[in-house]
């Protein structure tokens, strides 16, 4: 059993009842900073280390890379790294929903395009094929078993490959993970699929335990059910205040519906540990009643993180503010290039990298490896020349040149559009000041720092100065950036 700061001896009575709850069906819901992640990594543990016997696995998901990551942390660093040995593990949803679909296509019960059992899945299309903004979508769909490619007219226009790459690319064993998520979805209105999964999760996971639940839409309300039919334990862990993927189809009413419906256990934790002193403490509980409110107003020096709905507001904001992610929209690969730069930046200044660096590799078709072996140089001759005041458009110029011996997607581009804004954005940040991180609110998700500024825009001030409501999404979203500091937010001047 595990002791020390986050350790066992350390919890609330509360906490204790929901970690070792022996119920088969356990919602846990609590306010920010009351210890969700703490309680869904000893659950972990627990399941993990109390049946020895048992060859099932024991599996946590949560929703993003970051907050997978976290609860990965800290269930080593409570249970050691045995506790995520094969078959245990933590991974995304999305993973999870690979492995359903990796099954399903393994057993002959939906078949490919090509007969493939094994598929690479991307992230989206645009790291690897060339996309264009349309109303027309190639999606996938399953009939009678078997996974056809199709298009629908949508009512706004989205950018993505034409029917003709998707296709290519789909019957060579490639799709995305929106479209695992298409495939799945037509095959569970099949009965057969829906069985062989039931008896997956019967046979492969004895504990399924979700963190952020809320932010799960129709499909992974679906695949729970499975899961609740065939494993001998399900956890549901979130906050419906912190529901944050409603673009993507995340219904937090119809979640709680879900879970009042299902026969969950609930249990609410009540005690928040984050805030580090009373008035922190007094204005989260008013934040939570849906009260008025307002920031102190403060300069990014006095913070630790910046925080802001989008990256181009934090771009726009204090140049002392470095996002750590950059959108220069002037084509892929300059969005890729402009990623390796910004990478360099935040590993010198910050310790930190780049949001969507594994995007830029992705799309570039190049190693991590080498990033610091051929490529450093490069991003370090162009971060020196735009330290030393060189115009972007001769600094760009330059790095594409060198650049283009070793990645040949770089050489394609030569002539291409040049990122002169990004780079310039870039340039401003690289004087003598201190820089602070900044973040969208989505990447603050489950994480916590001593001090949060916030580039509030003027909804955002309007709404803090009506109260939250929790129903509205752009809310939800300050709600999360609100929520993170222990000792003090502040609006951003
Ligand atoms: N019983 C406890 N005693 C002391 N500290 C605790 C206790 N429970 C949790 N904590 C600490 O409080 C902080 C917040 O906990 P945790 O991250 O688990 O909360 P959370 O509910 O997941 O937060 P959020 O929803 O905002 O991401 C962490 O630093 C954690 O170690």
């Amino acid at each position: 059993m595990p002791s020390g700061s986050n350790g066992i001896r350390t919890l609330t009575p509360q906490q204790l009842t929901a970690c070792d709850s022996p119920q088969p069906r356990v919602y846990v819901e609590a306010a920010p900073g009351s210890g969700k992640t703490t309680v869904s990594a000893l659950r972990f543990g627990l399941h993990r280390f109390t049946a020895p016997t048992d060859r099932r696995a024991v599996v946590a998901v949560s929703f993003t890379r970051s907050a997978t990551e976290e609860l990965r942390t800290r269930v080593i660093r409570q249970w050691g790294p045995s506790s995520v040995t094969w078959p245990h593990r933590i991974v995304t949803l999305d993973t999870l929903l690979c492995d359903l679909l990796f099954h399903l296509l393994h057993y002959g019960v939906l078949h490919w395009p090509g007969g493939h059992t094994e598929l690479e899945v991307l992230d989206t299309w645009r790291t690897t094929l060339p996309t264009k903004s349309g109303r027309i979508r190639p999606v996938l769909q399953v009939d009678k078993g078997q996974v056809v490619v199709r298009t629908v007219n949508e009512s706004q226009s989205t950018s993505h490959p034409s029917a003709t790459d998707f296709k290519r690319a789909v019957s060579d064993g490639r799709c995305t993970h929106d479209n695992v998520r298409e495939a799945l979805q037509g095959a569970l209105t099949g009965n057969s699929a829906r069985q062989a999964l039931i008896s997956y999760f019967e046979c492969n996971v004895r504990s399924l335990t979700v963190d952020e639940v809320f932010d799960a839409n129709d499909l992974d309300r679906d695949v729970f059910s499975l899961a609740l039919s065939g494993c001998s334990f399900l956890t549901l862990v979130g906050d419906p205040w912190q529901a944050l993927y409603q673009f993507r189809g995340a219904r937090p009413a119809a979640m709680k519906e879900y879970i009042s419906e299902s026969g969950f256990t609930p249990h609410h934790l009540d005690e928040s540990f984050r805030w580090g002193n009373d008035r922190q403490a007094w204005l989260m509980r008013r934040l939570r009643r849906r009260m008025p409110m307002t920031l102190p107003p403060g300069s990014a020096h006095d913070a630790d993180v910046v925080l802001a709905h989008r990256w181009k507001t934090l771009w726009g904001s204090d140049p002392r503010v470095l996002p750590l992610a950059i959108k220069p929209g002037v084509g892929q690969v300059q969005e890729a290039i402009c990623t390796l730069l910004l990478n360099e930046i935040t590993q010198n200044a910050l310790g930190q990298q780049a949001v969507f660096l594994h995007d830029a590799l992705v799309t570039l078709n190049i190693e991590k490896e080498a990033l610091a072996t051929t490529l450093h140089p490069y991003l370090q001759t162009a971060i020196t020349h735009l330290k030393s005041a060189i115009p972007p458009s001769l600094v760009w110029q330059t790095l594409i040149d060198g650049l283009a011996h070793c990645v040949p997607a770089v050489a394609a581009q030569q002539h291409g559009r040049k990122p002169l804004r990004a780079l310039a954005l870039l340039q401003l940040r690289l004087g003598d000041a201190e820089l602070v991180p900044g973040l969208t609110c989505h990447q603050s998700k489950g994480r916590e720092w001593n001090k949060v500024a916030i580039k509030l825009s003027e909804a955002d001030a309007s709404a803090l100065a009506l109260g939250l409501d929790p129903a509205q999404a752009d809310h939800r979203a300050l709600y999360v950036a609100l929520t993170r500091a222990r000792f003090g937010t502040l609006a951003l001047t």
